[in-house]
């Protein structure tokens, strides 16, 4: 469903929020089925004898069981805006109380420009951008003998609109495949350690669930004994199932192999895949990611393969874009951690090095704190409006 965030552009005016409209867009369209079979899911055999499906997610381990349903409903949309939108304007205003406190003195001294660089480079915009935005803004300054605040500041917005570029397509793969719709849409999540993979995805499947579509984990995430536990976990509180294997250390291809067979079998509308954190460096590792995707394409074709960055790792972080891009071919970027941190710049470095969009970001560890990335809601958030 290509309108996924595409329809932020008419709700998202209305919320005026950081485009958490994109999800309340979702809701809105006609959803092929309501939610996942669960029990249907747990009845399918997959090949292997140590890989399982959690058949009802929803029901606790025997001798624990509440009196009510443990399922959650995802947080409403217009209850979480104002909270993940100050978090952005929390974490982002350093750089653009700093930015414009500089650009509203009345005469700007080379050392100010200087100031304005660093400050820029600091936040990870990273080198090229910087110079093209100081550039901008010294020749707009000066031709039009800017001075005042207010106009400094919707110049200083433009212009990082500009280079966050509102233009790309940031819509998320997640309508069903084949001719007939009748494969599963696939998402994988591809990352270093730590970055919030097994996060992201959680969050993503209140997302698809609110959203009336029924989804399938895989816990393809096979090196971390807790990672599979941590997926089933998310998956359990809205009621969906996780295949898994219950060896440590099982061949993650295969998980994911079976993954895709069920979520064929099941006729699920998305299967969301889960890998283990790696390094960029490891070719061994690296080379898996290539196995893992080549086996699930035997069962359906891989719809987005979501790079997980942190957003806290500045440099670091694109060189390991770099190297997944390449071997992964990343179709997605996801920033977390955005919260907390005044290095929203890695956005424009991140797209500029790959020719990836920024889809969504991660603005804290709670259930519902994943938005989908929108260039304008970003750039205010920046500015702390
Ligand atoms: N503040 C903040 N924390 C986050 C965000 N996303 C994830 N985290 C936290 O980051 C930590 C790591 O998240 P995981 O989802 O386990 O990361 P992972 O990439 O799956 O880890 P590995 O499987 O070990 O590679 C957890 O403590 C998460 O709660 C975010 O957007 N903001």
């Amino acid at each position: 469903m290509n309108e996924f965030l595409d329809l932020l552009v008419y709700i998202v005016p209305a919320l005026a929020v950081i485009g958490l409209g994109g999800w309340a867009g979702v809701a809105a369209q006609k959803k092929r089925s309501a939610r996942p079979t669960q029990g249907d899911a747990g009845k399918e055999a997959t090949d292997s004898s140590d890989i399982s499906i959690d058949d009802d997610p929803a029901v606790p381990a025997a001798g624990d069981v509440p009196a009510t349903p443990a399922v959650e409903v995802p947080e409403a949309v217009t209850s979480r805006f104002t909270r993940l939108r100050s978090r952005l304007a929390a974490s982002g205003s350093p750089l653009g109380a700093r930015l414009l406190s500089v650009l509203s003195k009345d005469h700007l001294s080379e050392g100010d420009w200087d100031e304005l660089e660093e400050t820029l480079l600091m936040a990870d915009l990273g080198a090229g951008p910087t110079s093209e935005l100081i550039e901008a803004l010294r020749t707009q300054v000066r031709v039009h003998a800017i001075k005042d605040a207010a106009q400094v500041k919707e110049l200083l917005r433009t212009e990082l609109v500009k280079l966050v570029d509102p233009s790309l397509d940031r819509s998320l793969k997640i309508d069903r495949q084949g001719e007939g719709g009748e494969l599963p849409a696939v998402v994988m999540v591809v990352g270093v350690n730590g970055t919030g993979k097994t996060t992201t995805l959680g969050k993503l499947t209140r997302v698809l669930v609110a959203d009336g579509r029924s989804v399938l984990l895989g816990a393809a995430d096979t090196f971390r004994a807790a990672a599979a536990d941590q997926l089933e976990t998310w998956g359990a509180r809205v009621g969906v199932a996780t295949v898994r294997s219950d060896r440590d250390g099982a061949d993650p291809a295969s998980v994911a192999f079976d993954a895709a067979k069920s979520a064929k079998e099941q006729d699920v509308d998305v299967l969301l895949v889960d890998t283990a954190g790696r390094l960029q460096n490891k070719t061994g590792l690296m080379d898996e990611l290539g196995k893992i995707a080549r086996v699930v394409t035997k069962e359906a074709p891989i719809s987005e393969v979501l790079l997980v960055l942190d957003a806290t790792t500045g440099q670091n972080g694109l060189n390991q874009a770099r190297v997944f891009a390449q071997v992964a071919g990343v179709t997605g970027i996801v920033l977390t951690k955005l919260d907390g941190t005044a290095k929203g710049g890695i956005v424009v470095a991140v797209q500029r090095e790959l020719g990836v969009p920024v889809k969504l970001i991660g603005l804290g560890e709670g259930p519902d704190d994943l938005a989908p990335f929108d260039a304008e809601q970003f750039v205010a958030g920046i500015l702390g409006d």
